[in-house]
This record gives structure tokens, C-alpha cells and sequence, in this order.
């Protein structure tokens, strides 16, 4: 197993506020890896250093061996944000071609990653329509879509199937398996949907900026006492008393 993504002894603070407390965490190649915690935990903070927005005040992380922030591994990382950020007045199609520009591409791995991509989404019709004209779901799509242009090695989905029908769920978590089953890619996603969380090979359940516990799904379930990972996350996010 290789270690691709490391957390060690991150912290940090928004004014008074402590949003992470030295946080440590292994990710390993070729592993679905979940964040799950209630809002607020400190979650999305944590990925957005992942991907090297936000600089931690103590601690550091690296990815691929490369402490971040680094411009180098933009090209390896495939990032979904919670918001989408997208060129609305740009159709689905010049969107893709827009984010596929900025990495290295040749014009026909170009057009074969923008055909799979929008395929896996499902929005192979919709590439004509302007993004103004979409759905909330359908530019959830596209941003998947987006982080995966470049065909990272590293994918960091924040809240990835917010607004996307059951079926269509199903089949983008498919495909993440097969992500990391074929092509031994680190996934990286946050979630508060428990049956996705299940299918993760690793959890790690955040609170109040701290990695209150992690191992696998089925690791939770015992510690906790727990049927389901429903329990588990009740039980692990209520207060402390
Ligand atoms: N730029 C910022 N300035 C000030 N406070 C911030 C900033 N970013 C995040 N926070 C605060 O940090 C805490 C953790 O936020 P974060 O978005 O990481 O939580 P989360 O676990 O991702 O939540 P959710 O599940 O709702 O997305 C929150 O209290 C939030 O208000």
C-alpha cells in the first residue's frame, strides 16, 4: 500500500475560532476514503487543504509526496467544491474544453476525456445548453465532470451527490469504485449520506475539528455498538455531555 495523501498534526483557526485540532490522517492509493461529521465539523476546511486553497496554521499535508500548496499537483488532483463554479454563460461543452485547457492535454485525449466525463454524468445531451439553463443537479454533474477532466490520480468530492437522483448516484459511485479498483486512484469524498459512507473502504468521523475516530465502515459499526452507520454517526456526533 502507498500513502498518497498525509495529514499530520494540522490545525487551524478562523479568528477565535478553532476549526481543526491536530489532525493527522493516512490516505492510501487505490482507497475510497470518507469524511463524514456533522456541519460545521470542520470537513470542508480540511479538503480545501487538501487541494492546497486554504494553508494550515500548524501541521502540514502532503499529497503524492508533495507538501501543498503546490502548483505541480494541480495536475493530479481532480477537486469537486460544495458550490459549483462554473461559466454560466458558457454551454456544458465550452466548459469542459474551458477546465480541459488548463492541464496537459493533446486535442484528442482533450475530446475523449470530455466524451467520458460527460457520459459518466450522463449529460452527453445537455453539452449544447448553456450552464444558465441547467438544473441545480445537473451542474453538480458537470462539476463532477470537471474534477475529473484530467484523469487525477487523486479525486477530493466534497458532497458529491447533493442533488443527484438515486439512479445516477448509483452509477457515479459505480464508477468510483471501479476508479480505484482499475486505476488505483485515492478518492477523497465528504458525505452525509450513510449508504455512501458504507461503501467507503475508510472512514474517518470529524468532530469539532478532531478525527474523533476511523476504520472501516464495519470497524464503526462494532465500536459503537451500532446496526447501521445511521447509529454510529447519531451517536458520534451528538454532544458531549
Ligand atoms: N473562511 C472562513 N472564515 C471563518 N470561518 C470559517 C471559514 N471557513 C469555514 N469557517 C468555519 O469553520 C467551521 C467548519 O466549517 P467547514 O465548512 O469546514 O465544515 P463542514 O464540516 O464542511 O460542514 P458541512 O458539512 O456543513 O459542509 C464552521 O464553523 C465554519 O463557519
Amino acid at each position: 500500500m502507498e500513502t498518497t495523501v498525509k495529514v499530520q498534526q494540522v490545525s487551524k483557526s478562523f479568528g477565535k475560532k478553532t476549526v481543526l485540532s491536530n489532525v493527522n490522517l493516512n490516505m492510501e492509493k487505490g482507497q475510497i476514503y470518507g469524511l463524514i461529521g456533522p456541519s460545521g465539523a470542520g470537513k470542508t476546511t480540511l479538503v480545501k487543504m487538501l487541494v492546497g486553497m486554504d494553508m494550515p496554521d500548524e501541521g502540514m499535508v502532503e499529497v503524492l509526496h508533495t507538501p501543498m500548496p503546490s502548483l505541480t499537483m494541480l495536475q493530479h488532483i481532480g477537486y469537486m467544491a460544495q458550490s459549483d463554479a462554473l461559466y454560466n454563460e458558457l454551454t456544458g461543452e465550452e466548459n469542459l474544453r474551458f477546465f480541459a485547457a488548463m492541464f496537459t492535454m493533446g486535442k484528442a485525449e482533450q475530446k475523449e476525456r470530455i466524451g467520458y466525463a460527460a457520459d459518466l454524468v450522463n449529460l452527453k445531451d445537455e453539452l449544447g445548453k448553456k450552464v444558465s439553463a441547467y438544473s441545480g443537479g445537473m451542474k453538480r454533474r458537470l462539476s463532477l465532470a470537471i474534477a475529473l477532466i484530467h484523469n487525477p490520480s487523486v479525486l477530493i468530492l466534497d458532497e458529491p451527490t447533493v442533488g443527484i437522483d438515486p439512479e445516477l448516484r448509483q452509477s457515479i459511485w459505480n464508477e468510483l469504485t471501479r476508479l480505484k479498483n482499475d486505476e488505483h486512484k485515492t478518492i477523497i469524498v465528504t458525505t452525509h449520506v450513510m449508504d455512501e459512507a458504507d461503501k467507503c473502504d475508510m472512514l474517518a468521523m470529524v468532530r469539532e475539528g478532531r478525527i474523533l475516530t476511523r476504520g472501516t465502515p464495519e470497524q464503526l459499526r462494532q465500536q459503537f455498538r451500532a446496526n447501521s452507520l445511521e447509529e454510529v454517526f447519531l451517536q458520534a456526533g451528538g454532544k458531549q455531555s
